[in-house]
């Protein structure tokens, strides 16, 4: 097996080319890590061989250490699948190999990919390679001896903001920096890295060893000066996020003690921080991303996307023009269409200073804005939507309206249009009811604002058709969105899941507890913002509206909090007018609003829910649980009911429509890690004290009590419920 996938040719010139061969992106699997030591000492060996060149197969030289292993190790806890692969192949069997190698890089190196091109002794690439560290983005530090070739490569300050940031470098760029010696067209890769292993062993090029090299590094005072500034900022910009000042910790060992010290340190602490909750959490994360791509019985019956050209979309307000940006940047023609002039104008403008305001952060070129602005078409009737091959209807929350704009869409567009809705609460049968095409019928959940916010949550019935969830799925990847399918229900996946978290905290502040103190927690936790903040951006009409919905459709376990009606009735209505739980002032950060502690205290008076009267006293620990918990418990009922395909759907969803930090993995991982047990029995105590809001879902008192994770699939009595 490990033979079949790294080959090895020597050609006449006695040079070895070895090939990774993992599609698609040549992952340094276990077997790949075999058969590279296996083709090294071969090579080393062979008396045929002058000189090596290490390369990739299919255009990519290799994305890295298999992320699967991360997995595989986390599931069992067992550390000792991790292969050496640092000290006994990329330093002993490359670095130190007898004969010169060379890398011939293509496409990408990232991770443990350009650790081993770091390890060779000159380094060939083709124009626009991807060259990257991204492992701290993993939760873990590169540990091919990246934290110590990288800076004797491009310097120290580089090479942090490398790793640091996680983002990659193009080959021209790392061609300036001195990462790479050569930068060449594709076709002649290969030919120009054989002849510059040659060169090297015939002494007509340097032989370099990276890890040997100091004349980047500059003095000591300089380089802990770097490493200091560089802690500071880590402990400001990420303070959740241990790797980054493990990572400093260990560039600094090499400076001080020489790199080979720094590469067995290295080796040492990647061992540990593997383990560690962060790492677990972000790579289930990257893993689970990917997942959502497949759909049972849509994605895997033969269906062949077709492809979207030119899209309407109903009603230009925040969502239609966010949706409609997002649409025209990534080349698909837009229709918007609105009631009169006046919206039209408006909704067209937004949608120009929504580009422009990319172009102007460099987002994009001007030429590009440009082009993207020339896709959109604004109407007052149905005329253009004879050729569309998808409407998105975005008007406001009434049934009545989306029925009669779905009738008359249904007559105007061809018979393969797709007709979605944006609708973020009304059931979708509802709204396909009047109508004959419903296996057209879907949801285009986006998230506000539409343009910026990467989820796609696309809402099936029972009677769309995979074609049609397909098409739609294919539309978010165009345009960059990560789509994620659900079933129908109020508030869908994501809403529903996360309607207790604004009512959690508002049970709270009516318990007693300050109100900036859980939005502290909440963001030291990880969250941008804590509920209240949140509430303050949002304005208080969403969340009014959409509570009553909640009240409608969850009645058993909904808090009623008379503070929003009252902030309402106070003339407040968040930032949206400069008056909210928080003052707005431009340049500094949002100082809680003294002025609103009246009207909370008026709350509390009405709710009347504190304990003999009494403020009740609990714990930051507390605050989070009692806010996170109920969220906890919903999402349980969106997996019993199968809204999802799979937990780690809802995961990604929370991460990416929420904002829930993605190294906690996702609200499902985050309560696995936490432990079902404690859950439940905190909610059962909860709900004895304070009522049915805590009150714990069957789901959830199962499975604490049977011992089963949250994430394990559903059983087939509950996959038989499932709205999928
Ligand atoms: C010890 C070392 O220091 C530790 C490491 O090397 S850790 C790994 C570091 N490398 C990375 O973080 C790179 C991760 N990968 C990526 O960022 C992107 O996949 C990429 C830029 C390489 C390619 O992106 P793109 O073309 O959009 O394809 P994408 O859908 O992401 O990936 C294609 C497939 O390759 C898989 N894949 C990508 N990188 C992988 C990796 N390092 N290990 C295992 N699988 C990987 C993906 O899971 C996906 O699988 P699927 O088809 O079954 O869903």
């Amino acid at each position: 097996m490990s033979q079949s996938r790294v080959m090895m040719e020597v050609g006449n010139d006695g040079v070895a080319v070895i090939t990774i061969s993992n599609p698609p992106v040549n992952a340094l699997a276990i077997p790949i890590i075999d058969g590279l030591k296996e083709k090294f000492a071969e090579a080393t060996r062979r008396n045929d061989v002058k000189a090596i060149v290490l390369t990739g197969k299919g255009g990519r030289f290799s994305g890295g250490f298999d992320i699967n292993v991360f997995q595989k190790v986390h599931g069992t806890g067992d550390i000792s699948i991790m292969p050496d692969v640092s000290a006994e192949l990329v330093t002993n069997a490359v670095e130190d190999c007898k004969k010169p190698v060379v890398a011939a890089v293509e496409g990408l190196a990232l991770g443990g990919g350009l650790e081993f091109a770091l390890g060779c002794h000159a380094r060939i690439a083709a124009p626009r390679a991807q060259l990257g560290l991204p492992e701290l983005s993993l939760g873990v530090i590169p540990g091919f001896g990246g934290t110590q070739r990288l800076p004797r490569l491009v310097g120290l300050s580089k090479a942090i903001e490398m790793m640091l940031s996680s983002k990659p470098i193009m080959s021209e760029e790392g061609k300036k920096l001195g990462l790479i010696d050569a930068l060449v067209p594709s076709e002649d890769l290969l030919k120009v890295s054989r002849a510059w292993a040659l060169d090297i062993a015939e002494r007509h090029k340097p032989w370099l060893r990276s890890l040997h090299r100091t004349d980047k590094l500059g003095s000591l005072s300089e380089a802990r000066e770097v490493l200091r500034i560089a802690r500071q900022q880590a402990k400001k910009t990420t303070p959740n996020l241990p790797q980054h000042q493990i990572c400093l910790d260990v560039i600094e060992e090499g400076i001080i003690h020489g790199g080979y010290s720094g590469v067995l340190k290295e080796a040492k602490v990647f061992k540990e921080i593997v383990l560690s909750d962060t790492a677990r959490g972000l790579v289930h994360v990257f893993l689970s991303k990917r997942a959502t791509s497949k759909v049972p019985n849509v994605t895997d019956v033969g269906l062949k996307p077709r492809q979207v050209k030119k899209v309407a979309i109903i009603g230009g307000g925040l969502m239609g023009s966010g949706i409609a940006t997002a649409l025209i940047m990534n080349n698909i023609f837009v229709v918007l269409k609105e009631v009169n002039s006046e919206y039209l104008q408006k909704g067209i403008k937004t949608i120009e200073e929504n580009v422009r305001g990319l172009a102007a952060r460099g987002k994009l070129t001007k030429d590009r804005a440009e082009k993207a602005i020339s896709m959109l078409k604004g109407v007052l009737d149905y005329a253009e939507f004879k050729d569309v091959d998808m409407v998105i209807e975005a008007v406001i929350e009434n049934v009545s309206l989306k029925q009669n704009i779905f009738s008359e869409i249904e007559k105007a567009c061809p018979p393969h249009c797709i007709l979605a809705t944006n609708t973020s609460t009304i059931d979708l049968n509802l709204i396909g009811e009047k109508i004959k095409s419903e296996d057209r019928v879907i949801g285009a959940h986006f998230f506000s604002p539409a343009h910026l916010m990467p989820l796609l949550e696309i809402v099936r019935t029972k009677k769309t058709s995979p074609q049609t969830i397909l098409d739609l799925m294919t539309v978010g990847k165009v345009i960059k969105k990560v789509p994620v399918v659900v079933g129908n229900c109020t508030g869908f996946a994501v809403n529903r899941t996360f309607f207790p978290y604004a009512q959690g905290a508002h049970l709270l502040v009516n318990l007693g507890v300050d109100a900036f103190r859980i939005d502290r927690v909440i963001s030291n936790f990880g969250l941008p913002m804590g509920p209240f903040q949140l509430q303050d951006l949002a304005g208080y009409g969403v969340a009014m509206a959409v509570g009553k919905e909640y009240e409608k459709a969850f009645s058993d376990r909904v808090f009623k909090s008379p503070l929003v009606g009252l902030l309402d009735k106070n003339g407040r209505n968040g930032k949206n007018n400069g008056k909210g739980f928080y003052i707005y002032e431009k340049g500094s950060k949002p100082k809680p609003d003294p002025s609103v502690l009246p009207i909370i205290e008026e709350s509390r008076r009405l709710s009347n829910i504190m304990p003999a009267g009494k403020p009740i006293s609990v714990t930051d620990k507390e605050i989070l649980e009692m806010v996170l918990f109920p969220v906890v418990n919903e999402a349980c009922r969106v997996l019993n009911e199968g809204i999802v395909v799979r937990a780690s759907d809802l995961d990604i969803a929370s991460v990416l429509g929420m904002s829930f930090p993605s190294y906690r993995g996702g609200i499902v991982f985050w309560a696995d890690m936490v432990g079902a047990k404690h859950v439940y029995t905190s909610l059962k105590k909860w709900s004895e004290m304070y009522g049915v809001f805590y009150k714990a879902s069957t789901f959830l008192e199962e499975r604490a009590i049977k011992g089963i994770p949250l994430s394990a699939p559903a059983t087939a009595a509950a996959t038989s419920k499932s709205r999928m």
